[in-house]
């Protein structure tokens, strides 16, 4: 599957001029507010006809401005969760879900009613009604309602803005299963990197209506541009995958691009794959191999780039293994260690500071 993207559109002031292309996955689409994420999805979901514009999912042409092409709304199965689960109040949630079922084309193969209660968590919800449920438990219903919809694509528009921390944390792993087990591409709207950085396959960075950067979100968030944007929450993110526990040493094992990562231990089994985010506040560096140190994570990697930020600190970039790390010190450090591009160094990360940055599962 492969979702093309292209659109330019005038909206008083404002010109969104954006393309993109992504594979199967999570696409996250993130920029500040006002940079045109809505007016994209819009132009996706067909709620809104460009001036000119192209739109193929999976090689079906939904949009196509140059040679008239244009699939109505309710013709595109295009699945739409909002920010608000907009639920109907008179119906149960087993009433909501199968509303979506209703609107399913019955030859197209896609997810059954209790093959989307399981992978939701919504079983002991069925007979209840939305004002009994909590903002989380509200936003599963709704994307199970989108799923058995059996959508070529589901637009997520910020669907985690309206709750508060713990519920964004207790609804994020079902995003996760939604990923990982349905086979439905996923564009997913959000300014937070908290959820992109844990979502996303693809991310496409818009800023005033163009597209700055698009590409693998692993690649992307450690760029020093999104890095200078997030500031303190300036992050990389490794893929990683268990190698194995130390039950004595009470870490978890993992590989990665960058190379081995001890973590507090993880109730994951060997083979099973992660994403552990590295804050750049959290990344100490060394110019020589520390000695004895209580930081598990010692990974040597090259200087590639060196930044001051707004603020008078430093920004470093560091080519570990395949992988790039970000690491924030102060001038003052950075002088110390007299660290150039090019330069051998060190990335230290305690084991501690990756223990909550982890999926809970
Ligand atoms: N009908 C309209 N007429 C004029 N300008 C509009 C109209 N609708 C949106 N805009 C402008 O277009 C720009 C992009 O809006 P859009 O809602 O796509 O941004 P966004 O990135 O989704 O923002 P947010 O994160 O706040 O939802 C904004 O500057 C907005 O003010």
């Amino acid at each position: 599957m492969r979702l093309s993207v292209e659109v330019e559109h005038r909206l008083g002031e404002f010109a969104l001029q954006a393309a993109f292309d992504a594979p199967s996955g999570v696409t996250a689409l993130f920029g500040r507010s006002g940079s045109g994420k809505t007016t994209l999805v819009n132009v996706i979901g067909g709620l809104l006809r460009p001036g000119r514009g192209r739109v193929v999912v999976d090689g079906v042409v939904l949009l196509d401005t140059d040679d008239g092409t244009e699939i109505p709304c309710h013709r595109r199965r295009i699945g739409y969760v909002f920010q608000e689960a907009r639920l109907f109040p008179h119906l149960t949630v087993r009433q909501n879900l199968l509303f979506g079922r209703f609107f399913a084309p019955r030859r197209e193969r896609g997810p059954d009613l209790p093959g989307v209660v399981d992978l939701l968590g919504i079983g002991h919800l069925l007979a209840r009604r939305p004002a009994g449920l909590s903002g989380g438990e509200r936003q599963r219903v709704a994307i199970g309602r989108a799923l058995l919809s059996k959508p070529r694509l589901l637009l997520m528009d910020e669907p985690l803005a309206s709750l508060d921390a713990a519920r964004k944390a207790e609804i994020l792993p079902y995003l996760e299963r939604l990923r990982d087990e349905a086979a439905v591409p996923i564009v997913y709207v959000s300014h937070a990197m908290a959820e992109v950085a844990r979502l996303a396959d693809t991310l496409v960075l818009l800023e005033a209506g163009r597209v700055i950067a698009a590409g693998p979100a692993s690649d992307l968030v450690s760029r020093l541009d999104v890095a200078r944007a997030e500031g303190d929450e300036a992050s990389a993110v490794l893929e990683a995958e268990v190698i194995g526990h130390d039950a004595e040493l009470g870490v978890t094992v993992l590989s990665s691009r960058a190379g081995e990562l001890r973590i507090p231990s993880l109730n994951l089994p060997a083979g099973a794959r992660s994403r552990v985010r590295i804050y750049a506040r959290d990344v100490l560096l060394a110019v020589d191999p520390p000695g004895r140190i209580s930081a598990m994570n010692v990974l040597p990697g090259t200087v590639s780039t060196i930044e001051e930020l707004p603020d008078g600190s430093m920004m470093l970039q560091l080519d570990c293994g395949d992988a790039r790390l970000l690491s924030r010190i102060t001038r003052g450090s950075l002088r110390a260690l007299g660290l150039r591009p090019g330069s051998p160094a060190y990335a230290v990360v305690k084991a501690a500071a990756l223990a909550d940055r982890l999926p809970a599962i």
